[in-house]
């Protein structure tokens, strides 16, 4: 364990793009599976793992969904979402991990047959627990599918009204290719006039730049979800960097997915050198080998980034976070203690 690792380890860190199901652990997922009685294609754990880690890559995109949409098909009951939302942010808060954004995708909970009541009450209870017990703070984004239509996702935002309190914003995940976020301008319009604060969109994944265009004009998003392929248009790239819009990066999903071939491909630090405001995130840590700290170690030993570059991404998180000013003021400060009391 080099000095560098040490430090990121210890960091005080946010991570705000983090699909629950996807913090789905095999162990959780068979003993539900069983508990449910879940028919699940696997014998146990081992043929779990075997299916989604120890190494191996995803085609694409699609290629994992299919395997993540089957996977979180064990869960089913309101203790099923508070478990797994109480082990994500226990082992987050161990990363030192302070302050969380969190996906859910409450269609394909709905679609199944699970009322969303169950799906809200599971996580919030965990996130209330965590935050008591643990301190680590958290908020809930709503995606929705976008390989669903648009009224599809009018009924979810519908469903969701009650529970609005507990809802910062919608988001947009699932199948990016010819799914465009044109196609959900009205729903994140009306998700806006309701009371939904804010907006985020999984752009330029897999998808062109022009996604990442739409995102920002139709959808007026606070954040973008990746962004990768912005770098393609640099125009874009100004426009990006000039508004201090924020990208929550996630390299060990990239190279999982096969967005980019190698890490040492990946584009995390000329993203910084051009001034784009990146952050670290984990995506979908179960399926993709990582947490937030394996996230950091991975890319910088790949691409050989500085402790600058590192407290750089931390900084970047704090500031893309939507947490209240007191809130954020307070994680600054966690910051820069840190970085006091570990000055080189
Ligand atoms: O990486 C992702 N992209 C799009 N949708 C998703 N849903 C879970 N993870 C992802
Ligand atoms: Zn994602």
């Amino acid at each position: 364990m080099s000095v560098l690792d040490d430090f990121i380890e210890g960091m005080p860190k946010v991570e705000l793009h983090l699909h629950i199901e996807g913090s789905l652990e095999p162990r959780m997922m068979f003993d539900l599976a069983q508990r449910n009685a879940v028919a699940l294609p696997y014998a146990d754990v081992a043929g779990i793992e075997t299916a989604f880690r120890r190494g191996a890559r995803f085609e694409n995109l699609q290629d994992f969904l299919d395997l993540y949409y089957a996977g979180m098909s064990v869960l089913w009951s309101e203790a099923d979402f508070h478990a797994l939302t109480l082990a994500y942010l226990e082992r987050a808060a161990a990363q030192n991990v302070v302050h969380a954004e969190i996906f859910f995708d409450p269609q394909a909970h709905t679609d199944r047959g699970v009322p969303f009541e169950t799906v809200i009450r599971g996580i919030t209870r965990a996130q209330d627990e965590a935050e008591q017990r643990l301190g680590i703070t958290s908020h809930l984004i709503m995606c929705f599918l976008r390989h669903l239509d648009e009224e599809a996702a009018f009924e979810t935002l519908r469903q969701s009204l009650p529970y609005r309190d507990r809802i910062l914003g919608v988001g947009l995940d699932s199948g990016e290719m010819g799914n465009p976020p044109a196609k959900f301008q009205q729903v994140f319009a009306e998700a806006r006039k309701q009371g939904f604060r804010v907006a985020v969109a999984h752009a330029g994944e897999e998808g062109p730049p022009e996604y990442v265009h739409e995102a920002l004009d139709l959808l007026q998003v606070d954040r973008i979800d990746h962004g990768n392929r912005a770098l393609e248009d640099n125009a874009l790239v100004d426009r990006l960097a000039e508004s201090g819009m924020a990208l929550t990066v996630c390299p060990l999903s990239n190279y999982k997915l096969c967005v980019v071939d190698d890490l040492k491909e990946h584009p995390l630090k000329i993203m910084l050198d051009r001034g784009l405001k990146a952050t670290m995130n984990s995506d979908d840590p179960s399926y993709f080998d990582g947490y937030v700290n394996e996230n950091y170690l991975a890319v910088t030993e790949a691409l050989g980034l500085s402790r600058e570059d590192i407290v750089t991404l931390a900084r970047n998180g704090i500031e893309a976070s939507f947490v209240p000013p007191e809130r954020k003021a307070e994680m600054r400060r966690q910051l820069d203690d840190y970085l006091v009391a570990h000055a080189v």
